[in-house]
């Protein structure tokens, strides 16, 4: 809502860059020019431009149009008395074809974190960022390791617990025990980070986690296992919800993304660790207490360090605690002058109003109504868990917990290996997801990887079929026993799933709090955790039942159909939201998924900022595209 430059003094152009001014009736002013001349740089001059306004704010559509010639690169909107205004700037004399029919339709600012917006084209990330970046991402550590030891300390405890050798729905329940906890405290997560604080929210997850440790290193008897691994789940469940949007309301706009995936790879990395440490103690006498024991150092890193760090800006405002808010922007803007902050804490103000209700019970319940009745957030609501459902449905977790046995059956003796190979090849394609998620596009990374995955399990699907596995009971019997070529098709392959499913659909579904304005980010965040939970509840502790009722080869076709429609799902649902403003993600999904549209606005973004790049102003200017109060 403010730019550096005060409303009445356009920033310096030159002469053929001079900006029009539009006087409305409604004392609105629009001073615009366009992008899409960038492509007619033989004619850098005018381009005549026609201006639609629409006045939303005040319920009565009051259209009007000027027309103005003009030239320069950058869009300046300018309001002064609402905040809904609706856009339409359609260029008559481009030369572009793709620009020709540009309809670019932007609102207003409406969220906290276009922070970006007013911040981010000037500076680099600032150490501060990356720290909390990093002590943040802990939680995608936990929620990794947590996840990932499981498989190895079930082989080592024998008859450790209840003095017997646990039956296979005994491993199903400590199994499944985690993923439930983790399902039930999602629920709430997001609420109590509104209420409570992010921050405190995870120092909060980091006691359950340790208490789940202590309850499992301690135990002697299945059940007691058990509950430690359910309170374990509820403190993966707090993580894993509030890790990616406390980044993403610390991240500067155009490495959110990038930014976010840093706690998936600290996830990979550390379901990689967990297999790595669960092989070497496999043999080891009490080898799977020391497994667990090992995942106190990094919760009680992160209960440490969180005591010298803050909360997000955005939490402080909300809040009322302006003081604590603009300190944290300081440092986390280093070159941002004290007047850029001071309006940036009376944007994330006057934001926090128009959260409705008088009190904060109030507001929650309001939020869930609004998270369900105002169209774009219930778009987002569908995209976000759309896409935890397909992470889980596709069925990587039950790849990740079973893979042991599924190599051994196909005549791989040292399954371990093979297992951490696999896991290997998730972090390193999360690792390639860090560059590509807001180089390339998370809508590009998504639509390359589910093709690859479709056709990675189809191929094992039909793979399968020719070793003529079967599963019955807990047994698998092998049609031609040893190994085969067939058993290396498989896992090939399944290493290619692996690397297309850490590409797009393992990294891209925890962007979702960038797909949620302020008042519904918590609890829109919430479902869509708690569908990611759910689902991986169902697909872990269905798999085995699937192998032994419909094959393999079902099993596997049955992925590669979910994977197929995914696809169709997210070629017409999910907008490219790389480089985006938020509030631009919110005009995005007002009257539909706009995919065009997005694909549209994402590559201006881009260009503008490669622009600024070319002239080094990147740093020290403000953004100019800025809608203004
Ligand atoms: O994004 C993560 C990642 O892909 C993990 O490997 C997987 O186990 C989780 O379920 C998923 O949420």
């Amino acid at each position: 809502m403010y730019a550096n430059h005060p409303p009445d003094t356009p920033p310096e152009h030159n002469d053929t860059n001079a900006m029009p001014v539009f006087q409305d009736d409604d004392d609105l002013s629009i001073i615009s020019n366009h992008t899409g001349n960038t492509n007619n740089k033989n004619n850098p001059t005018d381009h005549e431009v026609e201006v639609n306004l629409t006045n939303l704010n005040n319920k009565k559509r009051k259209p009007a149009s000027r027309r103005g010639s003009f030239s320069s690169n950058e869009v300046f909107l300018k309001n002064n008395s609402t905040n809904n205004i609706t856009i339409d700037i359609n260029e008559k004399s481009l030369s572009n074809d793709s620009d020709k029919d540009d309809k670019v339709v932007i609102r207003p600012v409406n969220d906290e974190d276009d922070l970006s917006v007013i911040i981010t084209f000037n500076q680099g990330i600032s150490p501060f960022i990356i720290i909390l970046t990093f002590v943040a991402s802990i939680s995608g550590f936990m929620f990794g390791y947590d996840t990932g030891y499981i498989s190895s300390a079930l082989v080592s405890i024998n008859k450790d617990l209840s003095n017997r050798i646990l039956s296979y729905g005994d491993k199903e329940i400590i199994t499944a025990a985690t993923s439930l906890g983790a399902l039930i405290s999602a629920i709430f997560a997001g609420t109590a980070a509104d209420m409570f604080g992010r921050k405190p929210c995870i120092m909060f997850s980091n006691i359950l986690f340790l208490i789940g440790a202590i309850v499992q290193i301690t135990s002697h008897r299945f059940w007691q296992m058990a509950a430690g691994r359910l309170v374990m789940g509820f403190g993966v469940g707090i993580g894993s919800l509030i890790a990616p949007l406390f980044i993403s309301e610390i991240a500067p706009k155009m490495i959110r993304g990038r930014l976010t995936v840093i706690n998936s790879l600290w996830l990979t990395g550390g379901q990689l660790i967990a297999y790595g440490i669960g092989a070497g103690l496999n043999h080891v006498h009490n080898g799977w207490r020391i497994l667990v024991g090992l995942s106190l150092i990094p919760t009680v890193l992160q209960f440490c360090l969180f005591f010298f760090l803050p909360d997000t800006p955005r939490y402080y405002v909300l809040k009322g605690d302006y003081e604590k808010a603009k300190a944290v922007l300081r440092k986390s803007y280093t070159n941002a002058s004290d007047e850029v902050i001071e309006k940036k804490i009376h944007e994330l103000a006057a934001l926090n109003k128009s959260i409705p209700g008088k009190n904060r019970p109030a507001r929650v319940w309001n939020s869930i109504k609004e998270l369900h009745t105002v169209p774009s957030n219930f778009r987002a609501l569908i995209i976000a868990c759309g896409l935890q459902a397909i992470q889980q449905f596709t069925g990587w977790n039950s790849l990740m917990y079973f893979s042991g046995t599924i190599f051994e059956t196909v005549g791989f003796s040292n399954s371990t290996a093979v297992s951490i190979i696999v896991s290997g090849t998730n972090f390193i394609f999360t690792l390639v997801a860090f560059f590509a998620i807001d180089k390339i596009g998370r809508r590009s990374i998504l639509l390359i990887g589910l093709p690859g995955m479709t056709v990675a399990l189809t191929i094992c699907s039909i793979a399968f079929h020719f070793i003529g596995i079967k599963f019955e009971g807990n047994d698998a019997h092998v049609a031609h026993e040893g190994f085969s070529a067939w058993g290396i098709v498989i896992i090939v392959f399944i290493i290619l799933f692996a690397a297309f499913y850490a590409l797009g659909i393992g990294t891209v579904p925890w962007q979702q709090s960038e797909l949620f304005p302020t008042n519904v980010r918590g609890i829109g965040t919430s479902y869509a955790t708690a569908t990611n939970w759910a689902g991986s509840l169902v697909i872990a502790s269905t798999f085995l039942t699937m192998l032994q009722n419909i094959t393999p080869t079902g099993t596997f076709a049955f992925f590669a159909g979910i994977s197929a429609l995914s696809f169709v799902f997210c070629y017409f649902c999910y907008p490219e939201l790389s480089g985006l403003e938020l509030e631009e993600v919110q005009t995005i999904l007002k009257d539909g998924f706009n995919i065009k549209a997005s694909r549209q606005l994402a590559k201006k973004r881009k260009q503008q900022v490669a622009e600024a790049a070319d002239l080094h102003d990147i740093k020290l200017e403000p953004t100019e595209e800025i809608i203004e109060d």
